[in-house]
């Protein structure tokens, strides 16, 4: 089942003189199994976006079904949205509370009364790259790209089936990068559904996900990545977005159906 978003409006602090509108009119369909890069100018509506996916934020209008479970219905279902839509946040490391690694991955599948097994936190510790000697380790001791590969161990704890990242790769080198994209594809490969916001898009071409570009708080493109890429230097730089030499480079093989995939793995 996919996360059908119909027609979704979000307006901060309505009806008070601060009030600001952040989405207008969204409609968007998550298929399982699916790959999307969220993109948009700062302050477009990514962030709000993402975060009416899980129910942290409830638009007034519009309605959002998360495997047909609506998000306004608080009370009963909530737990249920959040166990199955895992947001890593920009500087997710931030969020660090416990004294051990291991607590931290411990602590959601507690919260959602989920087991998880020695060997589930070996799995998981695998994927991201880590090896058992971090569990002992204190999180706030480890580097900034240990930190974040332990936030999104912490998330994948609870095994949701849809997993955010917003900017993902924000604050690291290039081998921090290389990492958090292999996990991702790790992720891809046992079918996790996987939604980026992020603002530099050559990094994905190797996925070549699906794009919504937000502008102005509405969508302004929803399709495939290579028809996004198509649209040209010229109105990719109206939207903010670099066309780097190497978006380039796949922009003239797309134009002239060369294959050039090898080029672009990290
Ligand atoms: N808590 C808030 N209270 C009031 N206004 C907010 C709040 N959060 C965001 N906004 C406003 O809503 C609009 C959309 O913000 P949002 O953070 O969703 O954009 P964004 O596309 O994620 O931006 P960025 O790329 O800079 O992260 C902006 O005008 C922003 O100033």
């Amino acid at each position: 089942m996919p996360i059908e978003i119909n027609n979704v409006s979000y307006t901060y602090a309505e009806g008070t003189p601060f009030e600001t509108i952040a989405l207008k009119d969204i409609t968007w369909r998550i298929n399982e199994n699916s790959m999307w890069v969220v993109l948009g100018k700062t302050g477009s509506g990514k962030t709000t976006l993402i975060q009416t996916l899980n129910g942290l934020l409830i638009p007034k209008n519009g309605e959002i079904l998360v495997d047909g479970i609506y998000t306004k219905d608080q009370k009963n279902d909530i737990k249920k949205i959040r166990e199955k839509i895992g947001i890593v946040f920009q500087y997710p490391e931030n969020q660090f509370f416990l004294p051990t690694v291991l607590e931290e991955l411990m602590y959601a599948p507690k919260n959602f009364n989920k087991t998880i097994s020695q060997n589930d936190i070996y799995n998981i510790l695998n994927l991201v790259g880590l090896n058992k000697s971090f569990l002992k380790r204190n999180p706030f001791t480890l580097s900034g790209g240990e930190m974040r590969r332990v936030a999104i161990a912490s998330i994948l704890s609870y095994d949701p089936k849809y997993i955010v990242f917003d900017e993902p790769t924000v604050g690291l080198d290039y081998d921090g990068r290389k990492k958090i994209w292999n996990i991702i594809k790790n992720l891809r490969k046992i079918g996790k559904t996987i939604i980026i916001v992020t603002h530099w898009i050559d990094e994905l071409i190797e996925f070549k996900p699906n794009v919504l570009y937000i502008q102005n708080h509405k969508i302004s493109f929803n399709g495939t990545f290579d028809d996004f890429i198509l649209l040209g230097e010229e109105e990719l730089n109206n939207k903010s977005i670099s066309f780097s030499e190497k978006l380039k480079l796949y922009y003239c093989s797309l134009k002239n159906n060369i294959k050039l995939e090898k080029l672009f793995h990290y």
